[in-house]
């Protein structure tokens, strides 16, 4: 494994670094003049399957932003394209073929095609091959809820995800065995992709709020754990994204992962007390704060310095990832103020 010195890697492994570490979710598509250069003349799915450009994507944040770790540049949708399931990326957002609740026999539709995942690891090998050696690489996948829940979506613009959720209640079982499937696909996903040379991995539960707290700690964190569980188990540290799950963090124990991603409704000061004191926190700024001028910005941002100045196990981050409109000078302003304020460390 390579060695580096970096502060997010430090700040992973436990150790003190002089200031926390910075990176952005959504930090590479979205608000970099380069990838928009890039993108208008190549699709997404064009960007993710061709190696080389997809390595030179997951690497642009580190030239052009100056953040502390790269994330590949993929998308959690590739686990049901390795069901089997058929998926477009529309200009109007991710749209599968047949989404499960319309197929006639949703358990029958989905069989495994590990080989559909071939192009992230060409990926991954494509940028250790030609990144600064200091560069750390976060791999990442969906967690099972928010996977599960794009599964039966038939509408890019329904947020609520009815008929996943009906489907979870009406058909439990069923949904269970759907969850499992998707699981160990995850498992297989995820190890491989410490296999090729990534340094953390980052669980992304983005609709953790979806279902009440204690069905998500019963039927889905037990899941997602076992995920976090696999790459820990390969000596890679974990990050652990479940938005919206609110109080529900307090049942994360320091066996199921690493660190903890926290969203914008609770100070982080009130989810230092509530998540385990064995597990770092990372995040939690709200993205929609980039939009406002930079003094604004910069008043929000002196509120972590007496947060970041006691607890060396926190990675700076924001609530969610950046949004396409957000003016990259917003951006690049967060990061040198990260990197340049007084952390009295
Ligand atoms: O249709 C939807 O409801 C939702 C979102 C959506 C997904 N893939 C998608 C889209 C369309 C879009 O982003 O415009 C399709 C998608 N995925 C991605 C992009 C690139 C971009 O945002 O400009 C895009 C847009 C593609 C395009 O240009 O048309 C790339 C992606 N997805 C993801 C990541 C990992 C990360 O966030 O850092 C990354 C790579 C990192 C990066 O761009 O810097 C992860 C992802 N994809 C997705 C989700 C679920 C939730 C959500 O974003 O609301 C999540 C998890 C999350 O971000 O919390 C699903």
């Amino acid at each position: 494994m390579t060695s580096f010195q970096n502060p997010f890697i430090a700040t992973l492994n436990g150790q003190s670094a002089m200031r926390p570490p910075v990176w952005f979710m959504r930090q590479a598509g979205r608000v970099l003049p380069n990838y928009l250069k890039l993108k208008a003349n190549h699709t997404f799915a064009g960007l993710l399957e061709d190696a080389d450009l997809a390595a030179r994507v997951t690497l642009l944040p580190i030239d052009d932003l100056g953040v502390d770790a790269a994330i590949l540049f993929s998308d959690i949708l590739v686990v049901p394209q390795a069901l089997g399931m058929q998926l477009d990326f529309t200009d109007h957002g991710p749209v599968f073929g047949t989404p499960l609740h319309r197929a006639a026999n949703p358990l029958a539709g989905l069989k495994a095609d590990a080989s559909k995942l071939e192009h992230v690891y060409r990926a991954i090998d494509r940028i250790v091959a030609t990144r600064n050696p200091n560069t750390p690489l976060i791999g990442f996948c969906g967690a099972p809820l928010t996977v599960f829940c794009f599964m039966f979506r038939d509408n890019v613009r329904d947020i609520t995800f009815k008929h996943a959720i009906e489907f979870l209640y009406k058909e439990r079982h069923q949904a269970e065995i759907i969850l499992d499937a998707l699981t160990d696909m995850s498992i297989e996903y995820a190890l491989n992709q410490v296999k090729h040379g990534v340094d953390a991995f980052q669980l992304f539960e983005t609709y953790g709020g979806l279902i009440p707290q204690d069905l998500y700690v019963d039927l889905i964190l037990p899941r997602a754990a076992r995920i976090l569980q696999a790459v820990r188990g390969a000596g890679v540290k974990t990050i652990y994204l479940p938005k919206d799950l609110g109080y529900g963090i307090t049942a994360i124990t320091p066996e199921m992962t690493d660190f903890v991603s926290i969203d914008w409704h609770m100070p982080l000061a009130t989810a230092r007390q509530l998540v385990h004191p064995a597990i770092g926190l990372q995040g939690n700024l709200d993205p929609r704060l980039l939009y406002a001028s930079q003094p604004v910005i910069e008043k929000e941002l002196e509120k972590y310095l007496a947060f970041g100045r006691i607890h060396h196990d926190w990675i700076f981050n924001l609530g969610h990832g950046l949004l396409p409109d957000i003016p990259f000078e917003n951006v690049k302003f967060v990061v040198d103020w990260v990197k340049q304020a007084s952390w009295n460390r």
